[in-house]
């Protein structure tokens, strides 16, 4: 490939979509590092679908305050080494908090999110991943984490849309949005390739490799 390709690419899109697939393909690939959130280490997500009035507030702390923890970690490694992936921009901790957390809770909530939020580094493009709620329901099934089986389909469809009204408003960086219902980024090579190729394009200025 003989474009400029960019430094620190952020996937994103609603659970399931295959976020974590690209970024791990793009990884192989392209020989980057990757930045992915560690989900698993989150003791309260098993409950949080068991009872999500009870263990939101909790759920939503941890994923801020272990995702600042590691945006922190990554600013301190070198950015001009190896290009860098990541699952997730740092705002998903907003997003998804919007979503699930009451009034009272938001308020005491954003008063961290709007310190920590001014300290983590910026990607050079962003891809928003997309795929409507069946198909998202699908490859959650396949994917087969037990705690997420019984995921209500409406909550999936206010995170979808709230990813696609978000996005909609988006000016951060440049930013690419892709359906995914009919592209397997698992096992296309050619699709990867011209996803890179994509990226390359909207994320102009970036130093080459
Ligand atoms: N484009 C795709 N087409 C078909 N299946 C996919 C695609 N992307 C991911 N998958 C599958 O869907 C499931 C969810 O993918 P994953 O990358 O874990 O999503 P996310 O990180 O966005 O939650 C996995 O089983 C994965 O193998
Ligand atoms: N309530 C929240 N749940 C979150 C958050 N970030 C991730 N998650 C959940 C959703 C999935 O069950 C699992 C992994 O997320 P993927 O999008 O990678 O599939 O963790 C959050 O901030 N709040």
């Amino acid at each position: 490939m003989s474009s400029v390709l960019p430094r620190y690419i952020v996937v994103e899109g609603p659970i399931g979509v295959g976020k974590t697939t690209v970024v791990t393909r793009l990884a192989e690939q392209y020989k980057a590092r990757t930045v992915l959130e560690i989900f698993e280490e989150n003791p309260f997500l098993a409950n949080f679908y068991q009872d999500q009035e009870r263990y939101a507030f909790q759920t939503e702390m941890f994923f801020l305050l272990s995702r600042y923890r590691q945006q922190e970690d990554f600013a301190q490694e070198d950015l001009f080494g190896r290009i860098a992936v990541s699952d997730y921009l740092f705002v998903k901790c907003r997003l998804f908090a919007s979503l699930t957390l009451n009034d009272h809770e938001l308020s005491l909530y954003d008063r961290m999110y709007n310190i920590l939020t001014t300290q983590v580094p910026k990607p050079d493009v962003v891809i928003h991943l997309t795929a409507p709620l069946d198909v998202l329901l699908g490859r959650i099934k396949q994917r087969g984490r037990s705690y997420e089986q019984n995921m209500d389909p409406a909550y999936l469809e206010r995170l979808r849309s709230l990813y696609n009204q978000f996005f909609q408003h988006y000016e951060d960086t440049p930013l690419l949005e892709v359906d995914t219902t009919d592209i397997d980024f698992s096992r296309d090579d050619q699709a990867l390739t011209n996803l890179m190729e994509m990226a390359a394009k909207c994320a102009p200025g970036t130093s080459g490799q």
